[in-house]
């Protein structure tokens, strides 16, 4: 690398850094060398999180595709499906069928959404090697999205992640509203590192934290991460930004600066929750894939491949295709 570039991009970093109070900055191993900076671990959610919301259901063989491509362009996680009741949300009644029907990769992980012990069953008899299970940090969001409070939530959640975990499939947990509740509005930050911790201790070996209305700025997310990481490791830790103000990047920039090294996102920034009128679609891969890369961060997923599957599915739902960064990739090809 060009050395002038790299003395300006290490002199930014330490910049950076010297945001970051001591006391973090002693447990958060953190390189300041844009060489090292390392690895982040992309979750791809649009299978899943960005079709949940799609009014057109689509046919289990296009979700298929979809997940077939997902698999070709690096990226080591795609959560694929979600076993929830068909009646909550029709677009995943397909499950099942997508999940068994996937070509799976030895090298990927494909977890599930699971809310109770009815789509453990299911997701067993498929076969499936990972569930999540999804909390909230404000009660209201619980009620619309799980049809009880937090602390009913969690005695399903404890009989799911107990049997998950004997038969050996990992679970993944997440919180919504970490930064806003559509029904209630501001959320304590505390409240939110009680749930991740409860999450953490029913055997969550991660924990997604989920801007589920998309109002957070990168100070709040940094207040966020700095209190909940006080609670629960910080290599525990995702962030899930949805970009309804357009703070996604943002956030998730000052997400990687804090220490955090995974990162949900979703090809062409599909998505929405259902429960979250309003809410729109999750962070786009092809930008988050175009930030780390920026950056010097190693995500293993290749842009051009991402954007392909970006623009392609975005034909598929009649939809302009909205991430810039594969949009301009997508462009560059066409030269
Ligand atoms: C949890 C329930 C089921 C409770 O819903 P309920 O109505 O209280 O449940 P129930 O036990 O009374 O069952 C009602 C019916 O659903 C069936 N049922 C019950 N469970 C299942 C199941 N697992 N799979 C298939 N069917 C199921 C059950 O058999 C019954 O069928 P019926 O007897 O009426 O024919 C419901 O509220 C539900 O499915 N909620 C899920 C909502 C959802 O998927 N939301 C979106 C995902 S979360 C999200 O997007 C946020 C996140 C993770 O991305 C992070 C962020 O951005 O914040």
């Amino acid at each position: 690398m060009n050395l002038k570039l790299l003395s300006a991009k290490k002199s930014f970093f330490c910049r950076e850094l010297s945001k970051t109070p001591l006391s973090l900055r002693k447990f958060r191993s953190f390189s300041t060398d844009p060489e090292t900076l390392g690895f982040v671990k992309i979750v791809e959610v649009g299978p899943r999180d960005g079709l949940q919301n799609e009014k057109t259901l689509l046919d289990a063989e296009v979700k298929v595709e979809l997940i077939n491509r997902l698999s070709d362009s690096g990226l080591g996680v795609i959560e694929a499906a979600s076993f929830v009741s068909p009646k909550w949300v029709p677009q995943m009644a397909s499950s099942a069928q997508v999940y068994t029907n996937i070509k799976k990769k030895h090298n990927i992980n494909y977890p599930v959404l699971v809310p109770n012990e009815k789509g453990l069953e299911a997701a067993i008899n498929c076969g499936v090697k990972e569930i999540a299970v999804f909390a909230a940090a404000s009660e209201s969001f619980s009620n619309k999205n799980l049809n009880c409070s937090i602390s009913k939530s969690f005695e399903n959640f404890s009989l799911v992640t107990m049997k998950a975990l004997k038969l050996g499939i990992t679970v993944r947990g997440y919180v919504s509203c970490v930064l806003g509740c559509p029904y209630e509005g501001y959320v304590d930050p505390s409240v939110v590192a009680d749930v991740c911790l409860k999450l953490q201790d029913l055997g969550c070996y991660e924990i997604s934290l989920g801007d589920t209305i998309g109002v957070g700025t990168p100070e709040k997310s940094r207040h966020l991460i700095r209190t909940v990481s006080k609670k629960v490791p910080i290599t525990n830790l995702a962030v899930h930004f949805h970009d309804t103000y357009g703070q996604a990047i943002a956030n998730i920039y000052a997400a990687l600066m804090e220490g955090i090294r995974t990162v949900d996102s979703s090809v062409a920034g599909l998505g929405g929750c259902p429960y979250a009128k309003g809410a729109s679609g999750n962070v786009a891969t092809e930008d988050v894939v175009y930030l780390l890369n920026g950056l010097g961060f190693q995500s293993g997923v290749d842009l051009v491949e991402i954007a392909k599957t970006g623009s392609w599915i975005s034909k598929i739902l009649s939809k302009p295709y909205s991430s810039k960064a594969g949009q301009a990739t997508i462009s560059k090809i066409h030269q």
